[in-house]
């Protein structure tokens, strides 16, 4: 945004980027569509997951435009203005979960607020306060006066929908800790040389428990955390297919081992599995996650073992030699120094030759990338603060990736980067140096 002119051009450029995009959104709605939502309700246009590439780029690029475009004509008070907006309209988010209020509504037609209070046990007039407020959000709509009726994005805060748990989590325990960051600062600042620094989390929740363990040790947050990730994997940056499409699983050898390292409950490899039938996996992570593992499916159920295993302990002898030590989204949960150590711990068990590690994790972008857009940035960066906020740990640049790898051991090398088109998160593949 250099001068003036380039600002004004820009403006429309955006808009008619916006526009081509909306374009090619709703050819592909009314073409595949054969009876659906009806347009005009927010959510409507929501295209459906694993929908062509080039309908998720368009909506990612509709996304971008309209957010570039509210930044260039917004003053800092409208800026103000809206992120005051959001944080009431979070607050009424989590009112409406708290008590239950989308599952009494009906998933069509209407129902009266009289009715809906009755039904909640909340109080009338602030039920429909609230709903109203929500609705400026694009949950519920009131087609008729003092009539509520569900829209698109609505029914998913159904208790039924992890979305429902992910906005309790969020808006409850999440708030609490992303609140707490300048409290952070000022402990760790008092810190003599030694002592363990403090994170938001301990902070907002008193205790010094670390964030898992304390989460795992409560039924109703572990469960609320649970439904986190299962919508983080949904979601189109970090949706489960770009692991299938972001490493050449295709290219190892017949019977090729792969050991998932903090694999949680078998999601992803269990995917993987089901694409590349000449591959074993060996899902490990702690006991009480792996407790919650629903059964594998049949069809890969001789593939796909699990295995307790703490990744600050030496590897198994199972492991050892394995084709690839995979680790999706667990090392941006740790400092650096402890992120190096889970490497440098996994180290033995590696056949140098043949062995290489396989990190699917964000690689933060520069501010000045310009490959990479505003709003993925952001989401980024949001991880990224949440991480530090939560558990002291943080997403990487390329730069801080290299350094984590070298600490594990200078003989390691990243021999290859790449990032699905779509995905926020990249491939790292790390193999020692021949
Ligand atoms: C953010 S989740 C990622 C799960 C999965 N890899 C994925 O991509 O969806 C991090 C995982 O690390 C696991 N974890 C945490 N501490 C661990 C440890 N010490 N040893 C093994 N796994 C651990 C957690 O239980 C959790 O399943």
């Amino acid at each position: 945004m250099s001068s003036t002119g380039d600002s004004l051009a820009l403006l429309e450029a955006l808009a008619h980027k916006t526009q081509n995009a909306a374009a090619q959104i709703t050819r592909f709605l009314k073409e595949a569509r054969t009876k659906g939502p009806v347009d005009g309700q927010p959510g409507s246009f929501d295209i459906p997951l694993n929908s062509p590439p080039d309908i998720s780029a368009a909506k990612a690029s509709l996304l971008e435009s309209t957010m570039l475009m509210q930044q260039l004509v917004m003053s800092a008070t409208d800026i103000q203005q809206q992120m005051t907006l959001y944080t009431q309209q979070m607050a009424a988010i989590r009112w409406i979960c708290r008590f239950d209020v989308a599952t009494h509504v009906p998933d069509s037609g209407t129902i009266s607020y009289e009715d809906l209070a009755a039904a909640a046990k909340v109080p009338q007039k602030e039920l429909m306060r609230i709903c109203r407020m929500a609705m400026t959000a694009g949950f519920f709509q009131e087609a008729v006066q003092n009539q509520i009726a569900h829209t698109p994005t609505s029914l998913e805060l159904r208790s039924s929908s992890p979305v429902h748990d992910t906005f309790l989590f969020m808006s409850d325990t999440g708030h609490a800790i992303v609140g707490r960051m300048p409290e952070m600062t000022e402990a760790n600042l008092k810190l003599s040389p030694g002592q363990k620094p403090k994170t938001a989390f301990n902070i907002a929740m008193d205790t010094d428990t670390p964030f898992f363990k304390y989460i795992m040790s409560n039924p109703v947050l572990a469960k609320q955390q649970a439904a986190h990730m299962k919508t983080i994997v949904a979601a189109e940056e970090s949706h489960i297919r770009h692991t299938v499409t972001g490493y050449d699983w295709g290219a190892l050898p017949q019977g090729a081992k792969v050991v998932d390292m903090g694999g949680s409950t078998g999601h992803v490899s269990i995917t993987i599995a089901q694409e590349f039938p000449h591959l074993r996996f060996i899902v490990q992570d702690l006991p009480q996650v792996l407790s919650q593992a629903a059964p594998v499916p049949a069809e890969v159920g001789d593939r796909v073992v699990f295995e307790a295993h703490d990744f600050f302990q030496p590897q198994p002898p199972s492991s050892h030699g394995a084709d690839v030590f995979f680790i999706r989204q667990c090392l941006q949960n740790w400092s650096d120094a402890d992120a190096a150590k889970i490497l440098r711990t996994l180290l033995p068990a590696l056949d140098k030759g043949k062995s290489r590690i396989v990190i699917m994790s964000v690689v933060l972008a520069n501010p000045d990338d310009t490959e990479v857009g505003q709003r993925e940035k952001g989401i980024s960066r949001m991880r990224d603060l949440f991480m530090m906020q939560a558990m002291g740990g943080g997403e990487r640049d390329l730069a801080q990736w290299k350094a984590v790898i070298e600490d594990a051991d200078p003989g390691l090398d990243i021999v290859n980067v790449t990032k699905p088109p779509g995905s926020v998160l990249s491939v790292l593949e790390v193999r020692y140096k021949i």
